[in-house]
C-alpha cells in the first residue's frame, strides 16, 4: 500500500529553507552536504546491500551543484563500506574548496572516474557489471530544459530503461521538474532519497516496484513547524537517519 499524503517543499521552500539554516541557523554547508551525503549511502545499504555474489559497482553520477556534492559524500562512505564506486563528475567546480576537498578523498580512496558518455554506455552494456546507478545530477534548484553536457546523458538514460540497472535518484529524479514533475524525459528511477522533505514531484513518482525514502535529519522543531512539515520529522525511529515512506 503506497502512502502518499505526506508534506512536500516546493523548490522555492526548499530553497528558502536551505537558505534560512546557513543564516539565522549557523550551519554551514559542509554540514549539512555530509549529513545529507551520509543519510543517502544509508538508505543505499539498505535497499541494496553490498554483497560477494555479485558486483557492488556504483556509478554515481555527479552534477555541478550541491545534488553532486551529496553524491560526493554518499560515495565516500559507500567506497568504505564495502562498495566499489565509480565517478561520472563531468562539470568540476574548480573554485569552490568544498567540492575539492570532496574530491580529493575520493582519489585517495582511489575511486576511478569516468569520462564521457561512450564509457558509460560500454559499461551500462555489460550484463551485471554495475549494481546501481546514483542519480546526483540535480536537485531542487534544477530548471528544465537540460543543457549541455548532461541532456545526452538524461536522453540515454531515458530510453534505454531495459538495458540499464536501477536508478537511486538524489532529492529529485534528474530531468524532472522540481514542483511538476516529470516532462520530456523521464530517467525512471527505481528509488527516491528525499532530503529534509518530499519536494512536490514526488508525488508522481510512487508506483509499483518503486521505494521512497526520506533522509537529511538535520532540522530542529521550531523550523519543522514554520515549514509546515513536523508530521515528517516524527517519523524518524531512534537515532536513524533515514525512513522509508
Ligand atoms: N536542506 C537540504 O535538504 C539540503 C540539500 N542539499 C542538496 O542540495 C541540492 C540543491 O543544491 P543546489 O546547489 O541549490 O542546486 P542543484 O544541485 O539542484 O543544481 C544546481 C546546478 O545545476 C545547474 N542547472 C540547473 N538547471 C540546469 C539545466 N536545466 N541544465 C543544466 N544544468 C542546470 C545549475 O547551473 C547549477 O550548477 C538539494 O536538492 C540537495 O540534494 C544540500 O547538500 C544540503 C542541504
Ligand atoms: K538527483
Amino acid at each position: 500500500m503506497f502512502r502518499n499524503t505526506f508534506k512536500t517543499l516546493s523548490s522555492k521552500m526548499a530553497s528558502q529553507l536551505d537558505q534560512e539554516l546557513m543564516s539565522t541557523g549557523a550551519f554551514s554547508i559542509d554540514q549539512l552536504m555530509e549529513l545529507a551525503g551520509l543519510s543517502v549511502a544509508q538508505a543505499i545499504y539498505r535497499q541494496y546491500p553490498p554483497t560477494s555474489a555479485s558486483s557492488n559497482k556504483v556509478l554515481m553520477l555527479v552534477g555541478p551543484g550541491n545534488n553532486g556534492g551529496d553524491g560526493l559524500v554518499a560515495s565516500r562512505h559507500l567506497k568504505i563500506w564495502g562498495y566499489d564506486p565509480v565517478l561520472f563528475y563531468p562539470k568540476k567546480s574548480t573554485k569552490n574548496e568544498l567540492y575539492k576537498n570532496l574530491l580529493k578523498q575520493l582519489q585517495d580512496l582511489e575511486i576511478p572516474e569516468i569520462e564521457n558518455l561512450e564509457e558509460i554506455k560500454s559499461l551500462l552494456e555489460t550484463p551485471k557489471s554495475v549494481k546501481i546507478i546514483v542519480d546526483s545530477l540535480f536537485g531542487f534548484s534544477f530548471k528544465p530544459p537540460i543543457r549541455a553536457p548532461f541532456d545526452d546523458l538524461i536522453n540515454y538514460l531515458s530510453t534505454n530503461h531495459s538495458k540499464i540497472p536501477d536508478i537511486v535518484s538524489v532529492d529529485i529524479p534528474s530531468g524532472w521538474d522540481v514542483d511538476k514533475g516529470p516532462v520530456d524525459v523521464d530517467i525512471n528511477s527505481t528509488m527516491l532519497i528525499s532530503l529534509t522533505a518530499p519536494k512536490p514531484c514526488s508525488e508522481h513518482f510512487l508506483k509499483e516496484g518503486r521505494v521512497h525514502y526520506l533522509g537529511g535529519r538535520f532540522i530542529n522543531q521550531k523550523i519543522a513547524q514554520k515549514y509546515d512539515i513536523e508530521d515528517l520529522v516524527k517519523l524518524y525511529k531512534g537515532d536513524e537517519l533515514i525512513v522509508k515512506l
